[in-house]
Protein backbone atom coordinates (compact mmCIF):
# COMPACT_ATOMS: atom_id res chain seq x y z
CA UNK A 1 0.00 0.00 0.00
CA UNK A 2 1.15 3.48 -0.87
CA UNK A 3 -0.21 6.34 1.61
CA UNK A 4 -2.34 8.67 -0.34
CA UNK A 5 -0.59 12.05 0.23
CA UNK A 6 -2.28 15.01 1.59
CA UNK A 7 -1.49 17.86 -0.33
CA UNK A 8 -1.59 20.59 2.94
CA UNK A 9 -0.50 23.48 0.14
CA UNK A 10 -3.54 23.19 -2.46
CA UNK A 11 -6.04 23.04 0.66
CA UNK A 12 -4.75 25.80 2.11
CA UNK A 13 -4.99 27.90 -0.66
CA UNK A 14 -8.41 26.43 -1.58
CA UNK A 15 -9.31 27.68 1.90
CA UNK A 16 -7.26 31.49 1.75
CA UNK A 17 -9.63 31.72 -1.73
CA UNK A 18 -12.77 31.33 0.04
CA UNK A 19 -11.63 33.53 2.68
CA UNK A 20 -11.10 36.31 0.70
CA UNK A 21 -14.84 35.97 -1.29
CA UNK A 22 -16.08 36.22 2.38
CA UNK A 23 -14.18 39.16 3.36
CA UNK A 24 -14.77 40.90 -0.44
CA UNK A 25 -18.07 40.58 0.42
CA UNK A 26 -18.59 42.03 4.07
CA UNK A 27 -16.40 45.00 2.74
CA UNK A 28 -19.49 45.27 -0.01
CA UNK A 29 -22.07 44.84 2.26
CA UNK A 30 -21.40 46.06 5.56
CA UNK A 31 -18.04 48.51 5.02
CA UNK A 32 -16.19 46.10 7.48
CA UNK A 33 -12.62 45.31 6.81
CA UNK A 34 -11.39 42.67 8.90
CA UNK A 35 -8.11 43.71 10.58
CA UNK A 36 -5.47 41.59 12.22
CA UNK A 37 -2.57 43.05 14.61
CA UNK A 38 0.40 40.35 14.81
CA UNK A 39 3.21 41.37 17.53
CA UNK A 40 6.76 39.65 17.31
CA UNK A 41 9.16 40.13 20.34
CA UNK A 42 12.57 40.26 19.22
CA UNK A 43 14.31 38.36 15.79
CA UNK A 44 14.19 34.70 16.13
CA UNK A 45 14.61 33.72 12.20
CA UNK A 46 11.62 31.14 12.16
CA UNK A 47 9.20 33.36 13.53
CA UNK A 48 9.95 36.03 11.51
CA UNK A 49 9.44 34.12 8.67
CA UNK A 50 5.99 33.15 9.85
CA UNK A 51 5.28 36.69 10.72
CA UNK A 52 6.13 38.11 6.97
CA UNK A 53 3.95 35.41 5.64
CA UNK A 54 0.50 35.79 7.94
CA UNK A 55 1.73 39.76 6.63
CA UNK A 56 1.46 38.44 3.09
CA UNK A 57 -1.10 36.16 3.11
CA UNK A 58 -3.85 38.68 5.49
CA UNK A 59 -3.60 41.43 2.91
CA UNK A 60 -3.77 38.75 -0.16
CA UNK A 61 -7.18 37.90 1.55
CA UNK A 62 -8.22 41.92 1.70
CA UNK A 63 -8.05 42.09 4.80
CA UNK A 64 -5.73 45.04 6.91
CA UNK A 65 -2.33 43.81 8.78
CA UNK A 66 -0.62 45.34 11.79
CA UNK A 67 2.94 44.28 12.32
CA UNK A 68 4.37 45.47 15.69
CA UNK A 69 7.89 44.25 15.76
CA UNK A 70 9.71 44.72 19.13
CA UNK A 71 13.09 44.60 20.21
CA UNK A 72 13.80 41.09 22.33
CA UNK A 73 14.46 43.04 25.49
CA UNK A 74 10.92 44.58 25.54
CA UNK A 75 9.57 45.22 28.64
CA UNK A 76 6.18 42.92 29.83
CA UNK A 77 4.81 46.41 30.56
CA UNK A 78 5.68 48.26 27.18
CA UNK A 79 4.33 44.89 25.68
CA UNK A 80 1.24 45.23 27.84
CA UNK A 81 0.55 48.95 26.57
CA UNK A 82 0.74 47.80 23.32
CA UNK A 83 -1.88 44.84 23.90
CA UNK A 84 -4.29 47.42 26.07
CA UNK A 85 -4.14 49.50 22.84
CA UNK A 86 -4.54 47.19 20.25
CA UNK A 87 -7.51 45.89 21.97
CA UNK A 88 -9.18 49.41 21.63
CA UNK A 89 -8.39 49.69 18.37
CA UNK A 90 -11.39 49.48 16.22
CA UNK A 91 -9.70 48.49 13.07
CA UNK A 92 -8.25 45.78 14.68
CA UNK A 93 -10.24 42.47 15.02
CA UNK A 94 -7.50 39.95 15.68
CA UNK A 95 -4.41 39.84 18.13
CA UNK A 96 -1.78 37.53 17.88
CA UNK A 97 1.70 37.64 20.05
CA UNK A 98 3.93 35.09 17.89
CA UNK A 99 4.84 32.44 20.31
CA UNK A 100 7.85 31.53 21.36
CA UNK A 101 8.32 34.87 23.48
CA UNK A 102 11.71 35.45 24.60
CA UNK A 103 12.12 33.50 28.10
CA UNK A 104 12.22 36.98 30.08
CA UNK A 105 8.60 37.23 29.19
CA UNK A 106 5.72 35.85 30.86
CA UNK A 107 3.51 34.29 28.24
CA UNK A 108 0.49 33.56 30.18
CA UNK A 109 0.50 36.97 31.43
CA UNK A 110 0.94 38.31 27.89
CA UNK A 111 -1.68 36.17 26.05
CA UNK A 112 -4.50 36.86 29.31
CA UNK A 113 -3.79 40.76 28.37
CA UNK A 114 -5.71 40.06 25.29
CA UNK A 115 -9.24 40.66 24.61
CA UNK A 116 -10.68 37.12 24.23
CA UNK A 117 -13.20 38.70 21.59
CA UNK A 118 -9.88 39.33 19.34
CA UNK A 119 -7.93 36.48 20.52
CA UNK A 120 -7.69 34.72 17.32
CA UNK A 121 -5.08 32.00 18.48
CA UNK A 122 -7.30 30.95 20.89
CA UNK A 123 -5.29 30.94 23.75
CA UNK A 124 -6.65 32.99 26.00
CA UNK A 125 -8.64 30.95 29.46
CA UNK A 126 -12.13 31.99 27.88
CA UNK A 127 -11.20 30.73 25.20
CA UNK A 128 -9.43 27.30 25.59
CA UNK A 129 -12.42 26.88 28.60
CA UNK A 130 -15.01 27.21 25.99
CA UNK A 131 -13.72 24.68 23.83
CA UNK A 132 -13.02 22.59 26.15
CA UNK A 133 -16.81 23.00 27.28
CA UNK A 134 -18.09 22.48 24.26
CA UNK A 135 -18.83 25.82 23.60
CA UNK A 136 -18.65 28.26 20.40
CA UNK A 137 -15.04 29.50 20.71
CA UNK A 138 -12.25 31.53 18.67
CA UNK A 139 -9.62 28.11 18.51
CA UNK A 140 -5.88 27.57 18.05
CA UNK A 141 -5.22 27.63 14.12
CA UNK A 142 -2.79 24.75 13.94
CA UNK A 143 -5.85 22.32 15.22
CA UNK A 144 -8.27 23.45 13.36
CA UNK A 145 -6.06 22.67 10.00
CA UNK A 146 -5.65 19.32 11.39
CA UNK A 147 -8.91 18.92 11.46
CA UNK A 148 -9.93 20.24 8.08
CA UNK A 149 -7.37 18.13 6.85
CA UNK A 150 -8.84 14.57 8.12
CA UNK A 151 -12.05 15.98 6.60
CA UNK A 152 -10.26 16.27 3.29
CA UNK A 153 -10.08 12.17 3.66
CA UNK A 154 -13.18 11.44 6.02
CA UNK A 155 -16.27 13.65 5.39
CA UNK A 156 -17.30 12.59 9.03
CA UNK A 157 -14.69 11.28 11.59
CA UNK A 158 -17.75 9.94 13.87
CA UNK A 159 -16.24 7.49 16.02
CA UNK A 160 -12.92 6.70 14.57
CA UNK A 161 -10.59 5.64 17.10
CA UNK A 162 -7.77 9.08 17.45
CA UNK A 163 -5.02 9.21 19.34
CA UNK A 164 -3.24 12.68 19.72
CA UNK A 165 0.98 12.49 20.43
CA UNK A 166 1.59 15.84 22.43
CA UNK A 167 -0.47 18.14 24.75
CA UNK A 168 0.24 21.59 24.69
CA UNK A 169 -1.89 24.69 24.44
CA UNK A 170 -1.12 25.42 21.41
CA UNK A 171 -2.03 21.94 19.35
CA UNK A 172 -2.54 19.03 21.38
CA UNK A 173 -5.11 19.96 24.09
CA UNK A 174 -7.11 22.18 21.63
CA UNK A 175 -6.92 18.83 19.04
CA UNK A 176 -8.43 16.73 21.78
CA UNK A 177 -11.06 19.00 21.91
CA UNK A 178 -11.89 19.50 18.32
CA UNK A 179 -11.67 15.32 17.75
CA UNK A 180 -14.51 15.13 20.27
CA UNK A 181 -16.89 18.02 18.76
CA UNK A 182 -16.34 15.61 16.09
CA UNK A 183 -17.38 12.86 17.86
CA UNK A 184 -14.13 11.00 17.45
CA UNK A 185 -12.78 8.13 20.84
CA UNK A 186 -9.69 10.25 21.43
CA UNK A 187 -6.70 8.96 23.30
CA UNK A 188 -4.35 11.25 24.58
CA UNK A 189 -0.48 10.76 24.42
CA UNK A 190 2.52 12.63 25.60
CA UNK A 191 6.31 11.90 25.59
CA UNK A 192 5.80 10.06 29.23
CA UNK A 193 3.33 7.63 27.89
CA UNK A 194 3.57 4.21 27.86
CA UNK A 195 3.82 1.65 24.46
CA UNK A 196 3.01 4.60 22.32
CA UNK A 197 3.51 1.76 19.28
CA UNK A 198 0.37 -0.08 21.22
CA UNK A 199 -1.20 3.20 21.94
CA UNK A 200 -1.31 3.83 17.92
CA UNK A 201 -1.90 0.31 16.83
CA UNK A 202 -5.57 0.90 17.66
CA UNK A 203 -5.72 4.10 15.93
CA UNK A 204 -7.65 4.98 12.12
CA UNK A 205 -6.53 8.63 13.14
CA UNK A 206 -2.88 9.30 14.30
CA UNK A 207 -1.63 13.11 14.88
CA UNK A 208 1.92 13.44 15.98
CA UNK A 209 2.50 16.66 17.79
CA UNK A 210 4.97 15.84 20.31
CA UNK A 211 8.01 17.90 18.81
CA UNK A 212 10.38 14.76 18.37
CA UNK A 213 11.78 13.99 14.69
CA UNK A 214 10.44 10.99 13.37
CA UNK A 215 9.65 9.27 16.41
CA UNK A 216 5.93 7.82 15.21
CA UNK A 217 7.60 4.51 13.25
CA UNK A 218 6.12 3.09 10.38
CA UNK A 219 5.27 -0.65 12.32
CA UNK A 220 3.35 1.59 15.01
CA UNK A 221 0.74 2.04 12.71
CA UNK A 222 -2.67 0.42 11.75
CA UNK A 223 -3.09 -0.47 8.22
CA UNK A 224 -5.09 2.18 5.91
CA UNK A 225 -4.59 5.13 9.20
CA UNK A 226 -4.96 8.59 8.62
CA UNK A 227 -1.91 10.41 9.75
CA UNK A 228 -1.69 14.00 10.26
CA UNK A 229 2.12 15.30 10.96
CA UNK A 230 2.28 18.46 13.33
CA UNK A 231 6.14 18.40 13.68
CA UNK A 232 8.26 20.63 12.09
CA UNK A 233 11.70 19.32 13.30
CA UNK A 234 15.05 21.19 12.13
CA UNK A 235 18.04 18.35 11.46
CA UNK A 236 21.51 19.98 10.85
CA UNK A 237 23.26 18.58 7.95
CA UNK A 238 27.18 19.71 7.61
CA UNK A 239 27.90 21.89 4.79
CA UNK A 240 23.93 22.11 3.63
CA UNK A 241 20.82 23.78 4.88
CA UNK A 242 18.92 21.72 7.48
CA UNK A 243 16.37 19.46 6.84
CA UNK A 244 12.80 19.20 7.72
CA UNK A 245 11.53 16.40 9.31
CA UNK A 246 8.17 16.00 11.18
CA UNK A 247 7.53 13.18 14.04
CA UNK A 248 6.58 10.26 11.68
CA UNK A 249 8.90 8.51 9.75
CA UNK A 250 7.55 9.34 6.62
CA UNK A 251 8.93 6.20 4.27
CA UNK A 252 8.28 3.94 7.12
CA UNK A 253 4.88 5.45 7.10
CA UNK A 254 3.72 5.37 3.70
CA UNK A 255 3.70 1.84 3.01
CA UNK A 256 1.08 1.36 6.15
CA UNK A 257 -1.01 4.34 6.50
CA UNK A 258 -3.71 5.19 4.01
CA UNK A 259 -3.02 8.36 3.81
CA UNK A 260 -0.22 10.99 5.80
CA UNK A 261 0.46 14.81 5.45
CA UNK A 262 3.94 15.81 4.21
CA UNK A 263 6.55 17.52 6.27
CA UNK A 264 7.17 20.57 4.85
CA UNK A 265 3.75 21.05 2.49
CA UNK A 266 1.03 19.83 5.43
CA UNK A 267 -0.29 20.90 8.56
CA UNK A 268 2.21 24.43 8.76
CA UNK A 269 0.42 25.10 5.41
CA UNK A 270 -2.85 25.28 7.33
CA UNK A 271 -2.00 27.26 10.11
CA UNK A 272 -2.35 30.60 8.65
CA UNK A 273 -4.91 30.15 6.47
CA UNK A 274 -6.60 29.27 9.57
CA UNK A 275 -5.46 32.66 11.08
CA UNK A 276 -7.64 34.32 8.11
CA UNK A 277 -10.56 32.26 9.20
CA UNK A 278 -10.45 33.14 12.57
CA UNK A 279 -9.48 37.03 12.16
CA UNK A 280 -12.85 36.59 9.51
CA UNK A 281 -15.00 35.57 12.19
CA UNK A 282 -13.49 37.57 14.75
CA UNK A 283 -14.23 40.30 12.78
CA UNK A 284 -17.68 39.33 12.00
CA UNK A 285 -18.78 38.50 15.89
CA UNK A 286 -17.36 41.91 16.98
CA UNK A 287 -19.83 43.60 14.78
CA UNK A 288 -22.68 41.35 15.28
CA UNK A 289 -22.84 39.76 12.19
CA UNK A 290 -23.96 35.96 11.08
CA UNK A 291 -20.81 33.90 11.25
CA UNK A 292 -18.81 33.88 8.06
CA UNK A 293 -19.30 30.72 5.83
CA UNK A 294 -16.17 29.34 6.23
N1 LIG B 1 1.11 32.76 18.32
C1 LIG B 1 1.44 31.66 17.64
N2 LIG B 1 2.72 31.27 17.62
C2 LIG B 1 3.05 30.14 16.93
C3 LIG B 1 2.07 29.41 16.20
C4 LIG B 1 0.73 29.85 16.27
O1 LIG B 1 -0.21 29.23 15.71
N3 LIG B 1 0.45 30.98 16.98
N4 LIG B 1 2.44 28.32 15.41
C5 LIG B 1 3.85 28.07 15.17
C6 LIG B 1 4.45 28.86 14.05
N5 LIG B 1 3.58 29.13 12.90
C7 LIG B 1 2.75 30.18 12.97
O2 LIG B 1 2.82 31.02 13.81
C8 LIG B 1 3.74 28.41 11.67
C9 LIG B 1 4.48 27.25 11.62
C10 LIG B 1 4.69 26.62 10.39
C11 LIG B 1 4.16 27.14 9.22
C12 LIG B 1 4.46 26.55 7.89
O3 LIG B 1 3.99 27.05 6.89
N6 LIG B 1 5.27 25.50 7.84
C13 LIG B 1 5.78 24.98 6.57
C14 LIG B 1 7.28 24.78 6.72
C15 LIG B 1 7.93 26.13 6.92
C16 LIG B 1 9.38 26.06 7.33
O4 LIG B 1 10.20 25.80 6.48
O5 LIG B 1 9.66 26.37 8.51
C17 LIG B 1 5.16 23.65 6.25
O6 LIG B 1 4.95 22.89 7.20
O7 LIG B 1 4.93 23.40 5.07
C18 LIG B 1 3.41 28.29 9.28
C19 LIG B 1 3.20 28.92 10.51
C20 LIG B 1 4.66 28.41 16.42
N7 LIG B 1 4.33 29.71 16.91
MG1 LIG C 1 3.30 18.41 23.30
Amino acid sequence: MTARIIDGKVIAAELRGRVADEVARVRRDHQLTPGLAVVLVGNDPASEVYVRSKHTQTQAAGMASFEHKLPADVSEGDLLVLIARLNHDPRVHGILVQLPLPKTLHTETIINAIDPAKDVDGLHPNNAGRLAGGFAALSPCTPLGCIILTKSVHASIEGMNAIVIGRSNLVGRPLVQLLLNENATVTIAHSRSRDLAKLCAQADLVYAAVGRPEMVRGDWLKLGATVIDVGINRIPVPGAKPKLVGDVAFQEALDVAGAITPVPGGVGQMTVACLLVNTLRAACAIHGLPAPAV
